[in-house]
């Protein structure tokens, strides 16, 4: 029978990620979109840290279960780290991934590739009753490209240049994704720290 675990997030993106992260420790992945009741947790940390303490905790206590939560983003060199844990809000609350890549294209305007450097964040929390929540993080290195290039990944990705593969994150397949990104990284982190769990 297949193992079962909630991630308490909203972001399709992530949801599809985990579920490929997931499945070959016999795992199949619920979150928040199959769980429709749970209300939006308010993002008010200011570290990815707090944020997705915040988010464990919280789900973890309404649904009375183990739960692990996923905050993240990408910090900008150039920009003293912005958007960082604004990531997901840049342009606005539509949270629209367009409209946050248009913005960061148009604040690197001018600026050169040597100064275009930036790293995504990846921090879970694994959270439930009776125990005491844990956070493990990852992180990711590359380059701000100076227009989009490929269609798959979510949020950033077309973006982000993976100096080490030599393409975008989003012309990477789901598999070399989870190989070198900060939520590959982090997972690798948590099952180090639990290895009784995945
Ligand atoms: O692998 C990634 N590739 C590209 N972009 C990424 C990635 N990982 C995070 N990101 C961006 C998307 C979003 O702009 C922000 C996350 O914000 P964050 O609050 O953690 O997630 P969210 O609000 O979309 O969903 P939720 O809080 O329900 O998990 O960073
Ligand atoms: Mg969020």
């Amino acid at each position: 029978m297949a193992k079962n675990v909630i991630i308490a997030t909203k972001n399709r993106g992530k949801a599809k990620e985990f579920e490929l992260m997931f499945k070959p420790y016999g795992y199949e992945v619920q979150t928040l979109l199959d769980l429709p009741h749970i209300e939006d947790v308010e993002e008010t940390g200011v570290t990815f840290e707090e944020n997705a303490v915040l988010k464990a905790e919280t789900v973890a206590k309404e649904l009375d279960c183990l739960v692990i939560s996923d905050d993240s983003g990408l910090s900008i060199d150039a920009l003293d780290g912005r958007p960082g844990v604004y990531s997901a809000r840049y342009a606005g609350e539509a949270k629209s991934d367009e409209a946050n890549m248009e913005k960061v294209l148009s604040e690197l305007e001018g600026v050169d590739e040597a100064n275009r450097t930036a790293r995504f964040h990846c921090v879970l929390a694994i959270a439930g009753p009776g125990r005491k929540t844990e956070t493990v993080n990852g992180t990711c290195e590359g380059v701000i490209l100076e227009e989009k290039r490929g269609s798959n990944g979510f949020g950033y990705d077309p973006i982000f240049f993976v100096p080490s593969l030599g393409k975008a994150m989003a012309e990477l397949t789901p598999e070399e994704k989870r190989g070198i990104s900060h939520r590959g990284h982090a997972l690798d982190q948590l099952r180090e720290r639990l290895s009784d769990f995945v």
